[in-house]
């Protein structure tokens, strides 16, 4: 994959208040990235700045060989969904995403349709946006984004103000659409478990710069010095250890600190020998305990 966005060094005050510092960053053609980090961490500033609505104050940026300067070029080739959506509540769905193609210049008509499909907005398009919940007009936000059949997609916070269907539904019409058109998403969010199913990569953002940057494998293969086992099985440790491994008992099982995930069929043989298992799994390498994992290194 080749790279589509490249961020160098840039870095961004606020009248004294430093909010970016050297970040780098790389985002390939057709990626999915989750930009990462707490609250205030500097997320959306990153986005305005790749989207050329602030300048940054040092670093160069390339986004398909375009400078965030160049608003009209990058504009043709992105689409934006932020917290205020931008949308007319007083007119219907349709009529919004029809009133923004002419301001686009989207020339395919039969566009408004697929989106409205896709999105499955079509029973709800004549209504006015005002009585859409807050998940329909997510899905309208992004429909409007799309309209253009833009290249990269930079979203700030998806997620926010939805339910846990909600969150579902938005996540996976994106990976669907992700797949089918090869549209490259950056998508910034506090919330590590939601993107971990759909993210290709990750990029933490703390601290002013991004902290670690890679897939949930390669992040894995850094961070995890130890394996975590919780095993569901008839067997009830007496000792604090299994075959010379650190072990807990819980209610219906144990866990077993393993140095790798190579041992996880060594354990399991002994056990099988005269006991149950019922389930395997690690219990460790969530993208949440791997962020953990940065951050101690980070802040040691
Ligand atoms: N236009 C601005 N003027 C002054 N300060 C700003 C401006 N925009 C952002 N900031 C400050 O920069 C910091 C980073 O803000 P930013 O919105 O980029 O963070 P974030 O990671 O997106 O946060 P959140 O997860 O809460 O949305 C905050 O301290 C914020 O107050």
């Amino acid at each position: 994959m080749v790279e589509m966005i490249e961020v160098r060094g840039v870095s961004k005050s606020f009248g004294s208040q430093q909010v970016l510092k050297d970040v780098d960053f790389q985002v390939k053609a057709g990626e999915i990235v989750g930009l990462l980090g707490p609250n205030g961490a500097g997320k959306t500033t990153v986005i305005r700045i790749l989207n050329g609505v602030i300048k940054a104050d040092a670093g160069t940026i390339s986004i398909m060989g375009l400078s965030p300067t160049q608003s009209d070029d990058i504009r043709a080739i992105s689409g934006i969904v932020t917290e205020s959506a931008g949308l007319y509540h007083q007119m219907s769905g349709l009529e919004n995403l029809e009133f923004f193609a002419e301001l686009y210049g989207v020339e395919d008509n039969a566009q408004i349709k697929r989106l409205l499909e896709l999105f499955e907005l079509v029973d709800h398009q004549h209504k006015p946006v005002g009585t859409y919940s807050t998940g329909m007009k997510k899905r309208l936000a992004l429909s409007k984004a799309l309209l253009h059949n833009p290249k990269i997609l930079f979203l700030d916070e998806p997620t926010n103000g939805l339910d846990p269907d909600g969150i579902k539904m938005v996540l996976s019409y994106l990976k669907t659409y992700n797949q089918q058109t090869g549209t490259t998403i950056i998508l910034c969010s506090h919330v590590l478990h939601q993107l971990e199913p759909i993210c290709d990569s990750f990029a933490f953002l703390e601290n002013k710069t991004i902290v670690e940057q890679g897939s949930k494998q390669e992040l894995e293969q850094k961070y995890l010095t130890e394996i975590v086992v919780s095993v569901s099985t008839d067997y009830v440790p007496q000792e604090k250890t299994f075959l010379g491994f650190r072990c807990e008992k819980f209610e219906n099982g144990m866990t077993i600190t393993l140095p790798s995930k190579e041992e996880i069929s060594t354990i399991l043989k002994e056990l099988l020998k005269h006991h149950r298992v019922y389930s395997v799994e690690i219990a460790n390498n969530d993208l949440e305990s791997i962020y953990f994992k940065v951050r101690e290194k980070i802040n040691r």
